[in-house]
């Protein structure tokens, strides 16, 4: 038997790094997923291994049992209906065994995601042999969520064979969690995200589960029906970066700037209350469609300016908004930064010939644009006969 999880990449609209400290943030989840596959060894195939296959990154790790054994306390496996921090004596376990795995310096991003997964799976299966085998359509470490995906697909995969959760084994196709054990995911989903991000805010992974559009607050979040279409072009400059380094860097300067990050923190609060309220608005009655369109697009700018000014901006997220500017479209980077994926709104009047011309300019500057289905469901299991 086997069990295969996706969970959605995401977008935020409007509040990264400001949601860190304590700021509402929105955002969507896109349809773009990571797939999570998990097949128990049985005594038959005569292996005590635990396998990890990264097909995206064409890495494939294992451990012997004995070795997770050896590195992990008694009680791994036991706690899977509480979710867990990795203490530091179990994160310096699993540093051990992931310099073992000498894994190549241009790929060493990977190693927490390595990290986050035996965090993840001595916790809720302990010690048992399997294969986990992650592919996704999200480009990794480019401000789509890939981290949180492949942790709310993973915890998914791990649980969805354990007493925690309540599933129809017998279901067809893909099966989405009741609320309660969506909530269990989310939480454990939110522990790999802490060892991916350093202090993650928990907006991706709780997105990547539930889905759709949401506003999120110091932990708290809250699902918005919107009454816009938002048709969001995504480019992807493919510099690379890395959260946990961004929001740490965000966390310096407010050390150093106390009291102006707090101002910056609570205008990016005003900017996401706005456009949720804005999203919210029924349509035609207030404002119609392009009037929302407009009001969006002067937030997008303002959340920008405020990025910028906490340090998470680019040379290559500059000429996305320079290019875009040309053709009277706004953008803003989204995720952390640095690099990255740059939104911009396409408003539901833009003529098809603005849009092919804006795509043609900047892919010829060498980024990759693409224009993602916004506010989809979340994450989902399928069981299946393993081949
Ligand atoms: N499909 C995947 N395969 C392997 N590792 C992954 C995958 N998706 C995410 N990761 C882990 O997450 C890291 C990227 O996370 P992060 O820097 O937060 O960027 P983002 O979440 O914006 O993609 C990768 O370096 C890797 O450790
Ligand atoms: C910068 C931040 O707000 C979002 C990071 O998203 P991503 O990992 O770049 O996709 C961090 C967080 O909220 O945990
Ligand atoms: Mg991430």
């Amino acid at each position: 038997m086997e069990v295969r999880a996706r969970a959605p990449g995401k977008i935020i609209l409007t509040g990264e790094h400001a949601v860190v400290h304590g700021s509402t943030a929105v955002a969507s989840s896109i349809d773009l997923y990571t797939y999570v596959s998990l097949h128990f060894s049985t005594p038959s195939d005569d292996v005590d291994l635990l396998k990890l296959q990264l097909k995206d990154v064409a890495l494939e790790f294992s451990w012997p049992i004995s070795r997770i054994r050896a590195a992990f306390p008694e009680s791994a496996g036991q706690l899977t209906s509480t979710p867990t921090s990795c203490s530091v004596e179990n994160a310096k376990s699993i540093a051990a065994l992931v310099e073992e795995l000498n894994i190549p310096e241009a790929k060493i991003g990977l190693a927490s995601g390595v990290s986050a997964f035996l965090w993840l799976y001595s916790s809720i299966q302990g010690f048992k042999p399997a294969t986990v085998v992650v592919t996704s359509e999200l480009p990794l470490g480019s401000g789509l969520g890939s981290s949180a995906a492949f942790c709310v697909a993973l915890a998914s995969a791990l649980l969805a064979f354990t007493d925690s959760v309540s599933l129809d084994l017998n279901h067809k196709g893909w099966l989405s969690f009741g609320e309660k054990d969506l909530e269990l995911v989310n939480k454990w989903a939110f522990e790999g995200e802490k060892i991916i991000h350093g202090k993650p805010s928990g907006i991706d992974n709780t997105v990547s589960a539930y889905g759709n559009i949401i506003s999120f607050k110091s932990g708290n979040l809250t699902h918005m029906k919107s009454s816009v279409t938002l048709k969001m072009l995504i480019t992807n400059t493919k510099v690379g970066r890395n959260t946990k380094a961004l929001v740490a860097g965000v966390g310096e300067r407010m050390l150093r700037h106390p009291e102006i990050m707090a101002f910056v923190f609570s205008a990016v609060d005003s900017i996401s209350k706005e456009l949720a309220s804005i999203l919210r608005l029924p349509s035609p009655d207030e404002l119609s469609v392009t009037e929302k369109e407009e009001r969006i697009e002067e937030l997008i700018e303002m959340n920008q300016g405020l990025l910028q000014s906490m340090g998470v901006s680019h040379a290559t997220v500059e000429t996305v908004l320079r290019t875009t500017l040309k053709y009277k479209l706004a953008s803003k980077l989204t995720g952390a930064g640095g690099g990255g994926c740059v939104l911009t709104l396409l408003p539901t009047l833009l003529s098809g010939t603005v849009v092919d011309k804006v795509i043609a300019e900047l892919e010829s500057c060498g980024f990759q644009c693409f224009i993602a289905g916004v506010g989809g469901g979340g994450v989902q299991i399928s069981f299946g006969v393993s081949s």
